[in-house]
């Protein structure tokens, strides 16, 4: 049976995304974006199909049948240097959803808290200084051991780090086994879901450059307010629905195929071509569905799953699928670890730690949640990357995490657990190798009608929702062009820069 999505006028094209996590929503999103935001002269149908019962893909939670609470896989944060996700939850009204705090605490054992708090006068990156120097579990030679570092990393262009790793850098800038537990690792595998030994320097220069040095507001911390099924699986989901995307759930896709005969970037320009009815895409349903466009947005594994079952003619796309179904089965994946914990009172005060020197990385608490009052106040541990207690059962590593915690907070020692959940994805994240950054797939295919969308799709990002968001809006401007006339304004690309530069920043940092 061959599907007619929505029975288009002529003019209208039929865009399907394949994979409704991030980078598929926020493909929808710049695709379905108002008129002032894009002068998009072609209107869309866009339908997204997604093979779960609900959208948000790995950004998702889970109810927990013994305290009946909804709890995400694993908390999720952003940071004030995700421009393009927070433009994203901008765009769809949903910014009251997030929580933004400038200060974070960091807790090592030997001192307790420490605050880290950009200067709010000094231009960046002299604001880091007073943060560094409220980190009293560091000495002041470890500080200054940093700070050099910092100063290396920021004359040292991106490109020249590209084949190193950054445990490789880190031991060449004499950054010794101390200052790298201390400083470096807490931050790199927190972000990158990797050991330094394994993470390229490229991608760490992203998260300390562009996550701290580079703006004052660029270390903020944003933490969902609900839970993420609530904000991306009904709220983004219903902003779509209004601006007439489709949604077609528990619809697996099996395999994406040319329509007819092969059309590739080295045929004739589109404006001289039939550009309906492009490809046709098999469903689990045993349908079959035409599309003008497709952006397939899936995780890595089934992207290299259905680039592989593409039937393909041309010697310069079967190049590409070789070369891109090669990159994808290469990635090295990274697990990360939630330990939900419901207690029966708050830990702390603050809402979120930084862990040093812990097996436990970083600590958030959520307080009680009124509508489930009985279930006790959330709290939630994330361990990313492997760890010495990655072998360790649930039970040892609860009881592992919970000493620690009251070690800790020493004034919370007699809270009871009154309940607890671990859960960890084998595959939360894809390891930014430099083998694996270099040979990275991009958006654009020499398939015309094919886009690639996913954290994984090369954007200078780690595995991160600001990189799906960015893979998504990427995509969605590469259909946009495809349509574009050239006897109208140039289509704007939806994808917004980093964060603005100071003078004294963009003389101190070399890109
Ligand atoms: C435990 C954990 C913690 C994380 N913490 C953070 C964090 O704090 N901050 C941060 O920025 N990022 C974090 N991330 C990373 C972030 O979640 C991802 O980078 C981002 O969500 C990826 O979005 P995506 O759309 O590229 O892929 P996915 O989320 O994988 O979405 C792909 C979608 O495609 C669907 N799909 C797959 N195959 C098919 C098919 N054949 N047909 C139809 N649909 C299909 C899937 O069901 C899924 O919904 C974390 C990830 C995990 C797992």
């Amino acid at each position: 049976m061959t599907k007619d999505l929505s029975s288009p006028s002529a003019d209208r094209k039929r865009i399907v995304i394949v994979g409704g996590g991030i980078a598929g929503l926020a493909a929808a999103m710049a695709l379905t974006a108002s008129e002032r935001r894009t002068s998009q002269s072609t209107e869309f149908d866009v339908t997204v199909l997604e093979s779960r019962k609900t959208a948000g893909g790995r950004a998702g939670s889970f109810v927990d049948p013994s305290s009946g609470a909804t709890a995400d896989y694993c908390q999720h944060v952003a940071m004030g240097c995700c421009t393009n996700f927070i433009d994203l939850i901008d765009d769809a009204g949903l910014a009251d959803q997030f929580s933004r705090d400038e200060e974070l605490q960091f807790y090592h054992p030997s001192t307790g808290l420490s605050s880290f708090r950009a200067h709010s006068t000094l231009p960046p990156p002299l604001h880091l200084n007073s943060a560094l120097s409220g980190l009293a579990y560091l000495s002041s030679t470890q500080k200054l051991r940093i700070r050099t570092g910092l100063w290396s990393l920021m004359r040292t262009r991106t490109a020249k780090l590209a084949n190193t790793t950054a445990a490789q850098w880190l031991a060449a800038h004499h950054q010794d086994d101390v200052v790298r537990s201390r400083f470096w690792d807490p931050i790199l595998v927190s972000a990158l879901g990797d050991l330094p030994e394994r993470v390229s320097m490229a991608s760490a220069r992203k998260v300390i450059i562009d996550g701290f040095a580079g703006a004052r507001t660029a270390s903020n911390v944003l933490v969902p307010r609900s839970s993420l099924s609530t904000i991306f699986g009904q709220q983004m989901i219903s902003v779509l629905k209004q601006r007439g995307v489709t949604f077609r759930f528990s619809t697996s896709v099996r395999s994406i195929q040319p329509l007819s005969t092969e059309r590739t970037s080295l045929s004739p320009s589109p404006r001289h071509r039939d550009l309906r009815r492009s490809t046709t895409i098999e469903t689990s349903h045993d349908e079959t569905i035409d599309a003008d466009q497709v952006i397939l947005a899936t995780s890595w594994r089934s992207a290299s799953r259905l680039i592989r079952s593409l039937e393909v003619e041309e010697e310069i796309t079967k190049a590409w699928q070789t070369r891109t179904v090669d990159a994808l089965d290469s990635i090295s994946p990274s697990p990360i670890t939630g330990l939900h914990l419901w207690l029966d009172r708050n830990l702390t005060r603050h809402p979120h730690i930084v862990m040093v020197g812990t097996t436990a990385h970083w600590l958030f608490q959520h307080g009680v949640d009124h509508q489930n009052a009985s279930a006790g106040y959330y709290h939630q541990v994330v361990i990313s990357g492997r760890h010495e207690w990655s072998d360790a059962s649930k039970e040892q590593l609860i009881e592992r995490v919970m000493d620690e915690l009251r070690i800790a907070f020493p004034e919370s020692q007699a809270a009871q657990l009154m309940h607890w959940r671990v859960v960890t994805d084998p595959a939360a994240v894809f390891s930014v190798s430099p083998e694996f950054e270099a040979q990275r797939p991009t958006t654009q295919t020499p398939i015309d009608w094919l886009h690639l969308a996913g954290d994984y799709v090369q954007t200078g990002w780690p595995a991160t929702m600001e990189g799906a968001v960015i893979s998504g809006r990427m995509a969605a401007d590469r259909v946009r062009q495809t349509y574009h006339s050239k006897n109208t304004t140039p289509v704007p690309p939806s994808v917004l820069p980093g964060l603005p530069r100071g003078m004294l920043a963009r003389w101190c940092i070399r890109d």
